[in-house]
């Protein structure tokens, strides 16, 4: 567990037209850590012989030739996103654990970056980056809505989680049930409003507005934040969600209407350098079909059987009687050659099928009841289809 950040009201809401220490409703206008606002709070820094920038590293846009794919450093998301490349054939290959830069040695034309999932966001709108695996919940985050950011695939079925409002089951809180309920309680006024605390400031403020939560003082911590609430700290959370164990741990209960966002892992790119940087959009291609391809194989099995028969048709009225085994297309069916008495014959066939995961054991027993034997099942490492629509959706969003 991370540690929370101090202090908590950063991006404390109060409205632009106010000053801070005077009471606020939240009007939903954040200023996030670096903002002027929370500068300005700060006391003037004394003048120093040397004048030291403290402004972020800019980047030159157009100066490399090599194309950069942003990876988790660390977290949950980080070793889940190594496995899933693995999957595909393209493997990282990381020289030293403490380097921040790794290759694809598939892929010569790619340079790998390791870094924290917000910062390949920001390195995806500066154009440091041009495509990053990270989860949807930082993508919506740290984007904000601009248009720089492409997700290019949504759904790479890992780090599911939701971002969820979520408040104490006991005290005023017990009778609350939705947001509706939450929105009416008479105990929030500008003088004691509902507080707040969640790391998520930009979607959680989007999402009290839209709620139409009048008095809203949002708070900003980055850890723990199941904690703040029965500290006292805080009366509510907008956190993600899992299992749900921590909530419940912590006596705090989710209400009808909280989730403000399903997140999973996503593959992004900048808009920018699909349009302007050589070899981003072929390596966008390639990773977008292998990983498609590959997670769509990943809930099938390929599933091969004998089957005494006198036909090849004969056979496949039996195998398309049952419910459980239709194939991608239908199953193939092919003759197998024995000698018998010095002659080739055909007693039986071999069945290929590929069946869905959750199936297996139900075709298992379906092939037997209809004379299978020797069944071998495979794993398939890629499903490619003809075309994704993810590519075609891509390229038609960037007008190509
Ligand atoms: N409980 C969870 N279950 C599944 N996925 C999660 C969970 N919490 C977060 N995630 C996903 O994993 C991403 C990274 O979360 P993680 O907790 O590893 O990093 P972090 O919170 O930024 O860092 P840290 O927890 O070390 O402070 C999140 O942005 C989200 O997409
Ligand atoms: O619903 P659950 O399965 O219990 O998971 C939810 C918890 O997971 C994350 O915390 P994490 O473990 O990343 O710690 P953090 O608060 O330090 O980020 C998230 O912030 C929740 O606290
Ligand atoms: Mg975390």
């Amino acid at each position: 567990m991370s540690s929370m950040s101090a202090p908590p009201l950063e991006f404390a809401a109060f409205p632009v037209s106010q000053p801070p220490s005077q009471p606020y409703t939240i009007r939903l206008c954040l200023r996030l850590r670096s903002s002027p606002v929370v500068r300005a709070r700060s006391p003037a820094p004394r003048a120093t012989a040397t004048a030291v920038s403290t402004r972020p590293a800019v980047s030159l846009y157009g100066d490399r030739d090599v194309v950069r794919l942003g990876l988790p450093s660390k977290g949950r998301m980080a070793e889940q996103t190594l496995s899933l490349l693995k999957s595909c054939q393209l493997a990282v290959r990381q020289l030293n654990p403490r380097q921040y830069t790794a290759d694809i040695p598939l892929i010569p034309n790619l340079e790998v970056w390791f870094q924290r999932p917000k910062d390949i966001v920001r390195k995806l709108q500066s154009g440091d980056l041009d495509l990053g695996i990270v989860g949807f919940d930082i993508v919506s985050e740290y984007a904000q809505d601009n248009d720089d950011l492409v997700v290019v695939h949504d759904a790479l079925d890992f780090g599911h989680c939701r971002l969820s409002l979520a408040v104490p089951k006991q005290g005023v809180f017990e009778n609350v049930n939705s947001m509706e309920d939450l929105a009416k309680m008479p105990e929030w006024t500008e003088e004691r409003p509902l507080r707040v605390v969640t790391g998520f400031g930009y979607l959680g403020a989007k999402f009290l507005k839209e709620k139409g939560l009048k008095h809203v003082l949002l708070l900003s911590a980055d850890g723990a934040l199941e904690s703040f609430p029965p500290m006292g700290m805080a009366d509510a959370i907008v956190d993600l969600v899992s299992s749900g164990t921590t909530l419940r741990e912590n006596n705090l209960k989710e209400i009808e209407g909280s989730v403000v966002l399903e997140s999973q892992a996503t593959l992004v790119a900048s808009r920018k350098s699909l349009h302007k940087r050589k070899g981003v959009l072929d390596i966008t291609h390639e990773l977008l079909e292998r990983l498609e391809a590959h997670l769509r194989a990943s809930a099938e099995l390929m599933v091969t059987a004998n089957m005494r028969g006198n036909s090849a048709e004969e056979v496949a009225e039996r195998v398309l009687s049952l419910t459980s085994i239709c194939g991608l297309q239908g199953p193939t069916i092919s003759p197998v050659y024995c000698r018998h008495n010095d002659k080739v014959a055909v007693e039986y066939y071999a069945l290929n099928v590929v069946v869905p995961q959750k199936l297996l054991y139900k075709s298992i027993q379906e092939l037997r009841s209809i004379g299978g034997s020797g069944v071998l099942v495979t794993k398939l490492t890629y499903i490619f289809d003809e075309e994704t629509p993810r590519w075609r959706n891509l390229l038609s969003g960037l007008g190509l």
